[in-house]
This record gives C-alpha cells, sequence and structure tokens, in this order.
C-alpha cells in the first residue's frame, strides 16, 4: 500500500488527496508499461484491475506479468522456491482484467492511465473516465512528456489529477517522477535523438555507438537497443510534441529514419523489428 500511497501524497498537493488510502487500482493500457506497473501494485498488495482494448492483449499482459515474477522470485526467493510460488500466485489473485473501462473504474481509488502517447487520445480516454468514475476517484497519467494539465482540462477533478511516471521496466526501475516538468526525458529523448542522427550522418554504425555508449559510460544499453525497449512510436510521438511546441529548438530536430520506421510499423521488440530485429 505504501508506495502509491506515498508517490500520490508527494505528487498531489490537494487536501482532497492529501490524505487518501489506496486500496482498488485501475490501471488502463496493458502495454508494456501497464502491466509492469500493475505487476507492482499488485506485488505491494492493491487490488488491481488491468484495461486493454481485447481479451487477447490482456492474456498477452498477464503472461508478461508471470514471467517478470518469475525473474523476480528466481533472486528474491532463491533459497525458497515454494514460498517463491505462493508469492507468484498470491500477486496474480490481486490482478483482474477488463475490457469495460466503465465497469472497471467503478470502486476504484486511483485510475492509472498508461496507453498511447497521445493527448487528444488521452483526453477522450479522461473526459468518459470522468463521468464514469466515483467522485473521489484520483486520476493519473504516466505520460513520458505530454503536459499534465493539458491532459486534465479535459475533466472537471483538477485536485484529483497527476503525472505518476514509470520507468521501464517498471519492476527493476526504481525511480517515479511526480513534480511538474520531467526531468529525465528531457535529457534523455534528445540523446536518443542525437545517437540516431550520428548514425544517419555516417558517423558510426548502430553497433558501434550502442557499444561505445555501454563500454565508454557503463550505459546497461546502447541507444538504439534502448529505443528498441522502450518503443519507437512512443519516442517519436515525445519529440514530435516537443517540436510543436517549440519548432526552432535543433534538440527536437526530427530524424528521416526514425520517421520511416515508425510510417512502416517497426515500432521496435513490440513488433519484433525496429532498429534491429528480434525473434
Ligand atoms: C521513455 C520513458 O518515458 C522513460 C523510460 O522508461 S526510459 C527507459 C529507462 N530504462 C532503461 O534505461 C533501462 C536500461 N536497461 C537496464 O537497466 C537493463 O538492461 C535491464 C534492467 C533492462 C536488463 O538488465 P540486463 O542485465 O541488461 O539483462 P538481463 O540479464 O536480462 O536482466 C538482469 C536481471 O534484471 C531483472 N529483470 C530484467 N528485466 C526484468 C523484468 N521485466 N521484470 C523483472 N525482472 C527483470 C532480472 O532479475 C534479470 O535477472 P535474470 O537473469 O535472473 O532474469
Ligand atoms: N515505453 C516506455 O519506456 C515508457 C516509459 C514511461 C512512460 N511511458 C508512457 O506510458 C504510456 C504507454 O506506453 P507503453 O510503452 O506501455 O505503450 P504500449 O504500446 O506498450 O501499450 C499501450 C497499450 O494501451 C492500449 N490502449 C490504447 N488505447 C487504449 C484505450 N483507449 N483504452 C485501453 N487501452 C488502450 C494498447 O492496446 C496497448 O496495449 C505512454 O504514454 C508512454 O509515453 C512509456
Amino acid at each position: 500500500m505504501a508506495f502509491f500511497a506515498h508517490q500520490i501524497r508527494r505528487g498531489f498537493s490537494s487536501s482532497a488527496v492529501r490524505n487518501v488510502v489506496i486500496k482498488q487500482v485501475t490501471i488502463i493500457g496493458g502495454g508494456q508499461m501497464g502491466a509492469g506497473i500493475a505487476q507492482v501494485a499488485a506485488s505491494t498488495g492493491h487490488s488491481v484491475t488491468l484495461v486493454d482494448t481485447s481479451d487477447d492483449i490482456l492474456k498477452k499482459s498477464i503472461k508478461t506479468i508471470e514471467g517478470s515474477l518469475k525473474r523476480v522470485v528466481k533472486k528474491k526467493f532463491a533459497d525458497k522456491p515454494e514460498a517463491g510460488e505462493e508469492f507468484i500466485q498470491k500477486v496474480l489473485k490481486n490482478v483482474s482484467t477488463s475490457t469495460d473501462v466503465g465497469s472497471a473504474v467503478q470502486g476504484s481509488d486511483l485510475v492509472l492511465e498508461a496507453i498511447v502517447e497521445n493527448l487528444k487520445i488521452k483526453q477522450d480516454l479522461f473526459s468518459r473516465l470522468d463521468k464514469l468514475a466515483p467522485a473521489h476517484t484520483i486520476f493519473a497519467s504516466n505520460t513520458s512528456s505530454l503536459p499534465i494539465s493539458d491532459i486534465s482540462s479535459a475533466t472537471n477533478r483538477l485536485d484529483r489529477f497527476g503525472g505518476l511516471h514509470f520507468f521501464n521496466p517498471v519492476p527493476m526501475m526504481k525511480l517515479v517522477e511526480d513534480t511538474p516538468g520531467f526531468i529525465v526525458n528531457r535529457l534523455f529523448v534528445p540523446y536518443l535523438y542525437e545517437a540516431i542522427r550520428l548514425y544517419e550522418r555516417g558517423h558510426g554504425s548502430k553497433e558501434d555507438i550502442d557499444i561505445a555508449m555501454k563500454l565508454g559510460v557503463g550505459y546497461p544499453m546502447g541507444p538504439f537497443e534502448l529505443s528498441d525497449y522502450i518503443g519507437l512510436d512512443t519516442i517519436k510521438f515525445i519529440m514530435d510534441g516537443w517540436r510543436e511546441m517549440d519548432p526552432d529548438n535543433t534538440l527536437f530536430a526530427p530524424s528521416e529514419l526514425m520517421d520511416k520506421l515508425v510510417a512502416e510499423g517497426k515500432l521496435g521488440k513490440k513488433t519484433g523489428e525496429g532498429f534491429y530485429k528480434y525473434k
């Protein structure tokens, strides 16, 4: 319980939120982030409903959670495999799935959105949710780059709306940003784009640039590996949005290669191909 409640209290100044107890959590979007957040919330004792657009996607989300829990348990319960299996079953019992967002938000203390990084789509969702969710429910977005005030403007619950920015993979990354003006992506996404532009200008191969960053500064993944891991659509959405707001900023310049890969549906690991091929 403590984890979510702590983040909520830190991030929201309103008295409507300060003393709230978070028990029921609805997570909308069962992709890589939504599944990871559902896992962490369920592992810390919350009752979680995971919502997506089809049962097939949700089946995949549960499989992802199961796989990730096995990895966690392998280390955490190295000497007690039975206790580890018990933990996995307990966590999975805390997660239910639904394709009906209206019923999923009933009784929910916190609705956390992790759908596609697109302002209009997020606004449409929250506008619907505002009418469907109980009055006490807190809303939060896992957006990577969009101003929370722009997303929340589609609702009438500005005193119970905030940003909770998790990092990928959620079960491993220890940071959650909940202050205005996220720091990490403002530095990190231009870095990824600059790596792509270096490659486009012929300064090095993808492999060499990845190896250089791993060996030279000790990053666990190079920029091309990491872009594929995050999802090229997400990175492009972030950059396109920033460029729209500040078109003259050279840090936000586009990349032809990135645009081409996204147009071809080569979004990285999640589609089997991005800068690299998988499977
Ligand atoms: C754009 C957004 O808005 C913001 C972002 O999220 S930016 C992205 C931030 N994330 C990063 O920068 C990630 C960088 N990469 C890493 O930290 C590491 O490569 C990594 C943790 C993903 C994987 O670690 P790595 O040593 O490279 O590979 P691997 O051997 O598979 O994993 C090491 C251990 O991590 C754990 N692990 C990795 N992924 C996991 C997951 N999804 N769930 C649970 N455990 C996991 C496992 O315990 C694994 O041990 P195992 O060998 O027993 O399975
Ligand atoms: N990938 C990352 O590293 C990362 C890190 C931090 C934050 N984020 C942010 O988290 C959000 C999700 O990113 P992701 O990487 O998990 O994306 P993803 O593509 O893996 O998953 C998005 C999921 O949302 C579902 N979805 C789309 N519209 C929906 C709707 N109206 N109702 C219900 N479900 C819907 C899709 O079917 C998909 O399963 C984005 O806002 C992204 O910017 C991503």
